[in-house]
This record gives structure tokens, C-alpha cells and sequence, in this order.
């Protein structure tokens, strides 16, 4: 039997809620021509990455419940291995978006694995910045965060709307990352040809060598929590909750189901301290309800309280 060419795969990587979903649904929901799977990882215990998918056009593999270099590395080798035996559904591109909290050396390494060394060929690593979070994070946070930059080759400068130019420039003149391609843009919205077959790690050259890359357990430094329900939730007392949450909580998303917007599936953003509550499309023959999933520093949730205060969202 012929050997079948390799599949690029682009792995998309950056901090907890960087815009790296908002890129995907970008590149997804355009022109490409391609037969693509899309892996997506969420840390937390429910898969909120998926529903927030747009396009269902392709392939989406969800990995949940932790963090595919560490804690579910072996969900992505396994998943990775169907897509692959699959030969009459065999993608033409892989895009890979890995947790917030990933590191997305970990992940190349695990691609080079022998089983996957002439299936998959690596075609960039690309880090999403926040372009007005990134200088605020603190101690771990900060540092995941540069290790997520150090090797990326694309670098997605996003939100480039809630900065100020002097703001832009003085972050991009602190970093140091002369051979990775630098682009700017708001939700996303960066020319395809930048990011998709760009080959721009074809000959492997900057992919660290296994050795030095660092094994560390992600859901040691981070932990989450889940808030579900089938009954509405009150829009002001939701707002007033979010805003009360603890400062080491630094993420939560979800969809949910609010009553002063009847039939309307809302979906939910908390990154840092800024939030919102967007109603979408309709539940679409799904059962209306709420799932929320929260991501924080370990030992900033205390999971009765969190319970509690939800709880009283119910309207
Ligand atoms: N103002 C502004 N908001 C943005 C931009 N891009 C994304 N967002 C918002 O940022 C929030 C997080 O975006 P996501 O795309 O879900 O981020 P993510 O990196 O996939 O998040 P995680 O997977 O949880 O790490 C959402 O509310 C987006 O609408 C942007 O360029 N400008």
C-alpha cells in the first residue's frame, strides 16, 4: 500500500481565554477546502469548547476533563490514532486547540512520538495572546504564559481593540521573538494564508528537543469548578455573582439559560475581571440549560460557596 502524505496540523495554544475558540470559529467558518478535524481541549469536566464551535461542517474531537500535555495526554494519542485509522474520513488538516493552560511543547513532542512521526507533520505552533490581560497575569499564570509565547512561531495578537497603540507597542518591544511571524487583529480575524499550510516548522528546527521540556501537572497549579442547571437563571443575580467571584478565579464560560431571554441560548465569557452574557441562537432541538465552567488558581474555589451563590441564580 502507498504511504499516505503526512497531515499538517496547526496547534493553536494561549492562555486561558486568549481568543484561541474565536480564531478557531474563524478559520472554520472560512473559505478553506479543506476536510479538517478539529481536537479541543477543555480543562474543566464538561465540554463547553464544543457547543462553542460554530461550524459542525467538520470533524471536532473534544478531550475534557484536563489538560492534553499532561493530565489527558493519552485521550489525544488515542483520539489522534482513530482520526488516523479512519482511512475513508482521513483529514486533509488537523487544527489542534489545546487548554488554556497547556503547554504547547508538551504537545509537539507528543506528535513526534513514533506512531505519528510520517502521519503528521507540524505546520506551526501558534500562541493567541490577550493583548490586554497578558501583562497582568501573575506568578504561574505569567510564567504558563511565556512558555506558551517561547515557542510559538505564530504569535496572534489579539484584542488588539481594548489597548491603546503606546500599550501594543510597549508589549511587543519587551518581547524577543525575532523569527516568529507577529500578527494583530481583533477577534481573530487574521488572513488565513498567515496561519493555515504556512509550514513554517516543516523542517522541525525550532521544536525543542524532548529533554528539556518541562513535566509539569497543570491541574496542580490550576482547578476547576462546574455549576449546571435545567432551570432559568436570573440575569441580574447572575451578573451580581460574577462579579463577586473570587480574584484568583480568572475564567469561566458556558452556555446558559436565562429567563428575561426566553427560548435564547446565551453563552457566557469571564476572563479576568471583565464578563459577558451574549444571547446566541435558539437551543436548537438541545434541551435548555446551564453549563458553566470555572478555572482558577488551586485553592481560590471553595466549591460549597461557589454551589451556593449559583444556586440562588435560579429565578
Ligand atoms: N474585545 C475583544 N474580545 C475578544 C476578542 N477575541 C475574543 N474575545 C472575547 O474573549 C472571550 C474569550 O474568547 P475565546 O475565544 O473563548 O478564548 P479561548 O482562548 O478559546 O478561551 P479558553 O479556551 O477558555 O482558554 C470571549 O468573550 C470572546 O468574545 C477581541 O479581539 N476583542
Amino acid at each position: 500500500m502507498s504511504r499516505l502524505p503526512p497531515i499538517p496540523v496547526t496547534l493553536v495554544s494561549g492562555f486561558l481565554g486568549a481568543g484561541k475558540t474565536t480564531l478557531l470559529n474563524r478559520i472554520l467558518n472560512s473559505d478553506h477546502g479543506l476536510r479538517m478535524a478539529v481536537m479541543v481541549n477543555d480543562f474543566g469536566a464538561i465540554n463547553i469548547d464544543s457547543q462553542l464551535i460554530v461550524s459542525q461542517t467538520q470533524t471536532t474531537v473534544s478531550l475534557a476533563n484536563g489538560c492534553i500535555c499532561c493530565t489527558v495526554e493519552s485521550d489525544l494519542i488515542e483520539q489522534l490514532g482513530r482520526l488516523l485509522d479512519d482511512r475513508a474520513n482521513r483529514p486533509e488538516y488537523i487544527v489542534i486547540e489545546a487548554s488554556g493552560v497547556s503547554n504547547p511543547a508538551k504537545i509537539a513532542n507528543t506528535l513526534r512520538y513514533p506512531q505519528f512521526r510520517d502521519a503528521l507533520a507540524i505546520d506551526s505552533i501558534l500562541t493567541v495572546v490577550d493583548a490586554e490581560q497578558f501583562e497582568r497575569l501573575d506568578a504561574e499564570m505569567a510564567q504558563l504564559a511565556m512558555e506558551q509565547l517561547d515557542v510559538a512561531d505564530i504569535i496572534v495578537l489579539n484584542k488588539v481593540d481594548r489597548v491603546g497603540r503606546d500599550q501594543l507597542d510597549a508589549l511587543k518591544a519587551r518581547w524577543l521573538y525575532p523569527s516568529a511571524r507577529l500578527l494583530e487583529c481583533e477577534y481573530g480575524e487574521v488572513p488565513l494564508e498567515l496561519v493555515l499550510g504556512v509550514g513554517r516548522l516543516k523542517s522541525g528546527w525550532r521544536l525543542r528537543p524532548a529533554a528539556s521540556v518541562k513535566d509539569e501537572d497543570h491541574s496542580a497549579i490550576f482547578e476547576t469548578w462546574s455549576f449546571s442547571s435545567e432551570r432559568p437563571l436570573s440575569l441580574k443575580a447572575l451578573r451580581q455573582a460574577l462579579a463577586t467571584l473570587p480574584a484568583g478565579i480568572y475564567r469561566a464560560k458556558g452556555v446558559c439559560q436565562i429567563a428575561e431571554a426566553s427560548g435564547k441560548r446565551c453563552v457566557l465569557h469571564l476572563v479576568g475581571s471583565r464578563s459577558e452574557i451574549r444571547p446566541e441562537e435558539g437551543w436548537d432541538g438541545r434541551t435548555p440549560q446551564t453549563q458553566l465552567i470555572f478555572i482558577g488558581r488551586r485553592g481560590t474555589i471553595d466549591a460549597a460557596k461557589m454551589q451556593a451563590t449559583f444556586e440562588k441564580c435560579v429565578a
